[in-house]
């Protein structure tokens, strides 16, 4: 069943070390089987994940949820409990998400509380979960004031990707999956920007395994050197600040995390010219790329922004009255900012 070079890196957080496997066409049955020898296994999957591979789960105890962010809430995460609790699940069993972000980021904090902690391993199915979320231990669940709200830092034991998953994903969905793609390059990689920005999208496309293996191992590095998210690894935020209060402010069903991130990225790039850190062909470059890959550069309604930017109240990244901001110093580098929240907030309107 062994398609493709296979590629592995580790992740070397202090709280755990784990591996990340990936590959094309290499997880079947036997492979979950084998995730099952000596312990039990829960799957955690949505609809659509379970409708294009249902018969790779069947025999397997699966709990399905709703897909889509909405899921991302207390009534799902308590639900999940019950049914592990059902299930006699020790501290020796584990979760396995296979999805997209919101099935890892809510499996994993299921796994993380459920007796204190049980055994946690990523199988992700779209572009953007393989490339961010399904590594580096941010597990949570949103509360109504705002994104990701309830969580933990929760590394999972093992990361396995197999690229042949997202032969069924959406275009739109891969589209998201590039925004977060986008950020590893301005945040960290201008080769990995100028590919993105030179190649057409069928040719990204066919590169997405190393591309893919590229985004890991920045955020790999990042994710060792600061797991819990006090400095360095903020800038794994970029476009987020602006990103999830848009996400929120539309209740989820409007933009999703890509494309808030999109939008996120596109204002700090305006930001970044207006105040001359870059220049306009800088600028220019940056916006042509987000939208080449189908990506959003504003909100619909843009005279909404003042309220929506209110939303930043509830980001993680504030200590107290100071409130961050991670802006770009050039194609691949960015820095933190400190801010007031009427300072920021005037900033982005
Ligand atoms: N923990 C982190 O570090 C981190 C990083 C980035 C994003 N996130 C979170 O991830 C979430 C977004 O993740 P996402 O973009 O994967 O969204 P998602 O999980 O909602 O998946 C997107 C859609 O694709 C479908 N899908 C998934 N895999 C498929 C496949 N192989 N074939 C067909 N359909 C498939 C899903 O059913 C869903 O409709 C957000 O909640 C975001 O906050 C977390
Ligand atoms: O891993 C990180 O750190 C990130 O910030 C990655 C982001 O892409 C991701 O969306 C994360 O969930 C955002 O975290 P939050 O702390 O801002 O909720
Ligand atoms: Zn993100």
């Amino acid at each position: 069943m062994t398609e493709g070079l296979r590629q592995t890196l580790t992740v070397e957080a202090p709280s755990k070390q784990y591996k990340i496997t990936i590959d094309k066409k290499w997880i079947d049955r036997d492979f979950f089987k084998a995730l099952a020898v000596n312990r039990k296994i829960v799957m955690i999957t949505d609809e659509n994940v379970y409708a294009c591979y249902r018969e790779l789960l069947e025999g397997f105890d699966v709990f399905v949820i709703t897909a889509g962010e909405s899921s991302k809430c207390m009534a799902s995460y308590s639900d999940i409990q019950s049914y592990l609790i059902e299930h006699h699940l020790t501290r020796s069993d584990a979760v396995v998400a296979f999805g997209g972000g919101v099935v890892g980021d809510l499996a994993g904090f299921v796994a993380a509380t459920y007796m204190r902690g049980i055994g946690f391993i990523q199988v992700p199915t779209t572009l953007l979960a393989m490339v961010d979320s399904s590594v580096g231990g941010k597990v949570a669940i949103n509360h109504s004031v705002g994104k990701n709200i309830l969580g933990a830092f929760y590394q999972p034991d093992a990361v396995y990707m197999d690229t042949a998953f997202l032969e069924t994903l959406p275009d739109a969905e891969f589209a998201c999956g590039m925004a977060e793609i986008i950020k590893y390059g301005l945040i960290r990689d201008e080769a990995l920007f100028a590919l993105l920005a030179d190649l057409p999208v069928k040719a990204v496309r066919e590169q997405i395994a190393s591309i893919i293996a590229r985004c890991c191992a920045i955020k790999a590095e990042v994710v060792a050197a600061d797991e819990e998210d006090r400095g360095l690894r903020q800038i794994l935020n970029f476009g987020h600040t602006v990103g999830h209060a848009v996400e929120s402010f539309y209740h989820y069903k409007t933009y999703t995390h890509g494309h808030g991130v999109a939008i996120g990225m596109a204002i700090k790039a305006k930001l970044a010219m207006n105040n001359g850190i870059i220049d306009p062909v800088q600028y220019r470059l940056i916006v042509e790329t987000i939208k080449k890959f189908n990506l959003p550069i504003a909100i619909d309604e843009p005279e909404q922004m003042p309220e929506v930017l209110k939303e930043v109240i509830h980001d993680k990244k504030a200590e107290g009255d100071v409130f961050k901001l991670i802006e770009l110093e050039t194609i691949g580098s960015v820095k933190i900012a400190a801010y007031t929240y009427d300072a920021l907030v005037a900033m982005l309107a």
